[in-house]
């Protein structure tokens, strides 16, 4: 009898990331079989956003005039070989054959209800093309999931156009990195890239900023906070600039909400949500944990091979500061690839020798001087993997916390990486 041993090649970390082409759901269309709209349909395929909308809403891509449907009513993700469809807190809720649901995955010949509009899904079965592709990055934009592979060709289409893009997603998911980067393979690369936070801006800002971009990108930061005054500014000037600026936009918040809650111009959203790119979390993407860890790894001078248990556990996690804590978690294991122990005594491991904070460096033989370096080295950089790990590694933010100046905050980051 011969029995399957795992070796290193097959073992779980590796096998979970072999991306074979599998059957799996690729194309659904959605056909509305009663209400106002009957006979219409939809098609939702891999090439489009990660994630779409179903409601009333000019922005949402299955768009219905029952006026029993909310204007953004449910989302539609193909997602996990089927495709999900999550209620969007609507007045009258989502049905899937019957039954009101938050969240469902189907797999074709279900029906959906929404407002008076019934909807069948069709599936169109075939092995997904993304699962043969190789591409793994998008200029400096790293990612190999399925989730990112389909973004690609919407990136490239938004690189080429100079039509305003609003970038969304949670902090630390790349929305800034995804501006520099269409700027960098787009037509203007030449040209100056601006960056603007909105939460600062004021109308003449704006304006120079504007004017600073000429024939290049003007990226505008965390759009949502952009105050009253300077709402009617950007308004005013992507009326009059002639596509000479081209406008980037990114926001963590749903702008559409704002529009609803009156805190943001209707006219100026229209204006600018012409091309829309919704970053999705870590967490919803998985396939790029092992390859960002690598990245970074090596990026940020790593020695050797990226330990497998760190890779193990990256995985398992939901980092809910997204690419920017993960990144960080990989620069704090690197800086402390060899430190000094001085965990409490109670944290060490069974049968480890018990000894003072003060007795390890005695026994380390230091001098005076050198032990004190070395504890203050190391607890700097506890401290700041802590306070980090606590902001979901918004160093902004983490240096706000600990009353610690950003520059100082970076300054104390870097020495403790060169250690
Ligand atoms: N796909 C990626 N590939 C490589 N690096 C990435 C990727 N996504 C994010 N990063 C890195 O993670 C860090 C955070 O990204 P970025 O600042 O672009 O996030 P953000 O969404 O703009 O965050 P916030 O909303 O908090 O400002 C940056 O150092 C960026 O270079």
């Amino acid at each position: 009898m011969s029995s399957t041993v795992a070796t290193p090649e097959t073992s779980t970390i590796e096998r979970r990331f072999v991306d074979t082409p599998k059957l799996e759901l690729t194309r659904v269309t959605l056909e509305i079989t009663s209400g106002p709209e009957r006979g219409r349909r939809f098609v939702i395929d891999e090439e489009m956003a990660a994630r779409v909308f179903i409601g009333r809403s000019a922005i949402a891509s299955v768009r219905l005039q029952d006026p029993l449907v909310s204007r953004r009513h449910a989302a539609l993700e193909l997602t996990d070989g089927a495709l999900r469809i999550t209620d969007l807190a609507s007045r009258d809720g989502t049905f899937v054959n019957g039954l009101r649901i938050e969240s469902i995955l189907a797999t074709g010949g279900e029906v959906l209800r929404i407002g008076n509009t019934e909807i069948a899904i069709h599936r169109d079965a075939k092995p997904s093309s993304l699962a043969l592709t190789e591409i793994d990055h998008f200029g400096r934009v790293v990612g190999q999931s399925r989730e990112m592979r389909r973004l690609y060709g919407l990136f490239e289409r938004v690189t080429l156009s100079d039509e305003p893009v609003v970038i969304t997603g949670e902090t630390g998911t790349g929305k800034e990195l995804l501006a520099e980067v269409i700027h960098e393979m787009g037509p203007r690369a030449s040209g100056p890239f601006v960056v603007l936070g909105a939460a600062q801006s004021k109308p003449d800002t704006l304006g120079a900023a504007f004017d600073e971009a000429a024939e290049g990108t003007l990226l505008i930061d965390e759009l949502s906070e952009l105050d009253t005054e300077s709402q009617a500014e950007l308004l005013r000037r992507l009326r009059e600039d002639d596509g000479c600026t081209r406008v980037v936009v990114t926001t963590q918040r749903d702008l559409e909400r704002d529009v609803e809650s009156g805190t943001f111009r209707e006219d100026l959203y229209y204006r600018i949500a012409v091309l829309n790119v919704e970053l999705p979390p870590l967490r919803r993407r998985k396939g790029d944990i092992e390859i960002l860890a690598r990245h970074f790894w090596t990026t940020f001078g790593g020695q050797g091979p990226i330990p497998k248990a760190f890779l193990i556990r990256a995985t398992c996690s939901e980092w809910p500061g997204n690419v920017r804590e993960l990144a960080n978690a990989i620069a704090m294991r690197i800086a402390h690839g060899a430190e000094l122990d001085i965990r409490p005594l109670d944290s060490r491991d069974e049968g480890e020798h018990a000894k003072s904070l003060v007795e390890t460096v005695l026994d380390a033989d230091l001098s005076f001087p050198e032990a004190r370096r070395r504890v203050l080295a190391d607890f700097e950089g506890r401290y700041l993997e802590r306070i980090l790990e606590k902001h979901h590694g918004n160093v902004t933010r983490a240096a706000a916390a600990s009353g610690i100046a950003r520059r100082y905050f970076y300054a104390i980051r870097q020495r403790t990486k060169a250690r």
